[in-house]
C-alpha cells in the first residue's frame, strides 16, 4: 500500500490531506507537525484569539476525530529531522519512515532580533505559534506599556489588541511607512490615522537600536534618541520560510523551496507548498505567505502527488481586522501605478491599476467592493477608473464592463 508523508501539521499540510482523501486515495497517509496542537488556524492569533474573544477548539482547522475517521495517522509533537530522498525515508529522530511520495509543508519562522541587541531577553516575544500567542497573552495587562517592532500586518494587529486592552502602546517601523511591503501609501495613510486615532505612538522611519534590562527588557533605544520604559516587546520583522530539511536533503532552493508550476521539488516525489515553497510566476519564483496560498497550494500538490496535472495558479487573497475595521485584500500590487480611492457610506477601497489594468484591492469595511474587484482581477478584467472613483457607481455595473 502507498504511503505518502506530510511534514507540517499546519495549513498547507491540512490542505494536502484532507485533499488527498477527497480525491479518493486510500493508501497510509501520515501528516507530521512538531508542534503540540492539531493543525491549527494562525490568522487568529494575533486577533481574536489574543483579545480573548475565541475559544482554543475554534482555532482547529478539523476536529480531533476527524483523522482517526479518515484513516490520517496525524504525529504531533514529532520533528522530522532528516530525509534522505534516494532511499524515500524520512526520520524522526531515530524513527525512520518510508514514504512514496513526501510533501512539505514546513511553513516559515519568525526572524528574530539578535542576542547582541537584546533579543533573547525575557518579556521579548514573537508572534507565530499557540503556544508564542499564549505566553503574550499574560502580559496585555492595562496600564503595561508594550514596544512593537515591525509595521506590518501582525504587528498592526498586536497593536490594535493591546489598545482595545488598554495598554500603552508604541509601534516602530523602520522604514519610511508601515505595511510599505505590501500595500500602497493610501493604505498605509489610513491605518496610521486609525491607529493615531486610537492612542498608538506609531513612529515611522524609526528603529530600535537595542533592549537592555536584567534578564528582563526594561528600556528600549530607538534611532530617534529616545528611550522607552517597556514592560515587554513583540517584534514582528517578517519571516523566514522553513527550508531546512530541504536544504539538507539537498533539494534546489531559491526564495524557499524551489517547486515548478505542480508543486514538485527538484526530487519529483517531493512536493511542497504553503508559506515554506517558491513558485515560478511571471518570470521569478514567487512566494506567498497567507493562508488562501496555503489551501489551494496544498490543494494543488495532493493532486498532482495521485499522478493528476494540475497547474498551480495563485488568487491571492488576504485579510486583517484591526479594531472594528475589516480589510480584505485580492491580487498581488506590486508593480502598481495608479490607486483609484472609492468611498461610499462607510466604505472605502483602493484600487490598484498597472498599465490601466486592474490588479489588486485593499477594501476597508467595503465587502461588495472586495468581492465585486476579485471577480474582475481573477476572470483578468478591468473596470474603469473613473467609475470606480464615482460613488454612484452601481458595483454590479462594473461587473458588465
Ligand atoms: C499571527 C499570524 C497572523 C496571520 N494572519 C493572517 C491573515 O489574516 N490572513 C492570511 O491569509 N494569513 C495570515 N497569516 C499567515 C498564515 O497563517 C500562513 O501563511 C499560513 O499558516 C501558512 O501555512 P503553512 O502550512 O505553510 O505553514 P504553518 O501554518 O506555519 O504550518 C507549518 C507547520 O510545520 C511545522 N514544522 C516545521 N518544520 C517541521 C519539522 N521539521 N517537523 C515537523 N513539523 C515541522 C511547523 O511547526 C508548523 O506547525 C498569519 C500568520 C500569523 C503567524
Amino acid at each position: 500500500m502507498s504511503h505518502f508523508i506530510v511534514i507540517g501539521a499546519g495549513q498547507a499540510g491540512q490542505s494536502i490531506v484532507t485533499t488527498l482523501r477527497g480525491q479518493g486515495f486510500d493508501g497510509r497517509i501520515t501528516l507530521i507537525g512538531d508542534e503540540p496542537a492539531p493543525p491549527y488556524q494562525r490568522p487568529p492569533l494575533s486577533k481574536a484569539y489574543l483579545l480573548g474573544e475565541m475559544e482554543l477548539e475554534r482555532l482547529f482547522l478539523r476536529p480531533e476525530s476527524y483523522y482517526a475517521d479518515e484513516n490520517i495517522t496525524l504525529r504531533t509533537n514529532a520533528k522530522v529531522t532528516g530525509i534522505d530522498p534516494k532511499a524515500k525515508t524520512v526520520s524522526i529522530g531515530d524513527e525512520v519512515l518510508s514514504y512514496d511520495k513526501l510533501a512539505l509543508a514546513t511553513g516559515s519562522a519568525p526572524r528574530l532580533l539578535p542576542a547582541a541587541i537584546g533579543g533573547e531577553l525575557e518579556g521579548v516575544y514573537t508572534m507565530r505559534t499557540l503556544a508564542d500567542a499564549d505566553a503574550i497573552e499574560p502580559e496585555f495587562r492595562e496600564g503595561a506599556s508594550v514596544l512593537i517592532v515591525g509595521g506590518g500586518y501582525i504587528g498592526l494587529e498586536a497593536a490594535a489588541v493591546a489598545s482595545k486592552k488598554g495598554l500603552k502602546v508604541t509601534l516602530v517601523e523602520m522604514a519610511d511607512r508601515i505595511l510599505q511591503r505590501v500595500a500602497s501609501k493610501e493604505t498605509s495613510d489610513y491605518f496610521r490615522a486609525l491607529h493615531s486615532s486610537h492612542g498608538v505612538d506609531l513612529r515611522e522611519g524609526v528603529g530600535l537600536v537595542k533592549l537592555s534590562g536584567d534578564g528582563r527588557v526594561k528600556t528600549a533605544d530607538l534611532t530617534d534618541g529616545t528611550t522607552l520604559d517597556v514592560d515587554f516587546v513583540i517584534v514582528g520583522v517578517g519571516i523566514i520560510p522553513g527550508t531546512e530539511l530541504a536544504e539538507l536533503a539537498g533539494l534546489a532552493l531559491e526564495n524557499g523551496i524551489k517547486t515548478d508550476l505542480h508543486g514538485a521539488t527538484s526530487d519529483p516525489d517531493i512536493f511542497a507548498a504553503g508559506d515554506c515553497a517558491s513558485f515560478p510566476h511571471e518570470g521569478v519564483q514567487m512566494r506567498l505567505e497567507s493562508v488562501g496560498n496555503a489551501i489551494d497550494q496544498g490543494a494543488v500538490v495532493a493532486k498532482n502527488m495521485l499522478g493528476q496535472d494540475v497547474i498551480y495558479t495563485p488568487k491571492p487573497w488576504f485579510w486583517s481586522d484591526q479594531y472594528d475595521v475589516k480589510l480584505q485584500i485580492a491580487g498581488l500590487s506590486t508593480g502598481h501605478d495608479q490607486v483609484v480611492i472609492r468611498e461610499g457610506d462607510g466604505t472605502r477601497s483602493h484600487w490598484y491599476y498597472k498599465d490601466g489594468q486592474l490588479i489588486a484591492i485593499d477594501a476597508i469595511n467595503d465587502p461588495r467592493g472586495y468581492m465585486v474587484a476579485k471577480r474582475l482581477i481573477e476572470s483578468g478584467k478591468t473596470a474603469d477608473p473613473d467609475k470606480v472613483a464615482d460613488p454612484s457607481t452601481d458595483l454590479k455595473q462594473l461587473m458588465r464592463g
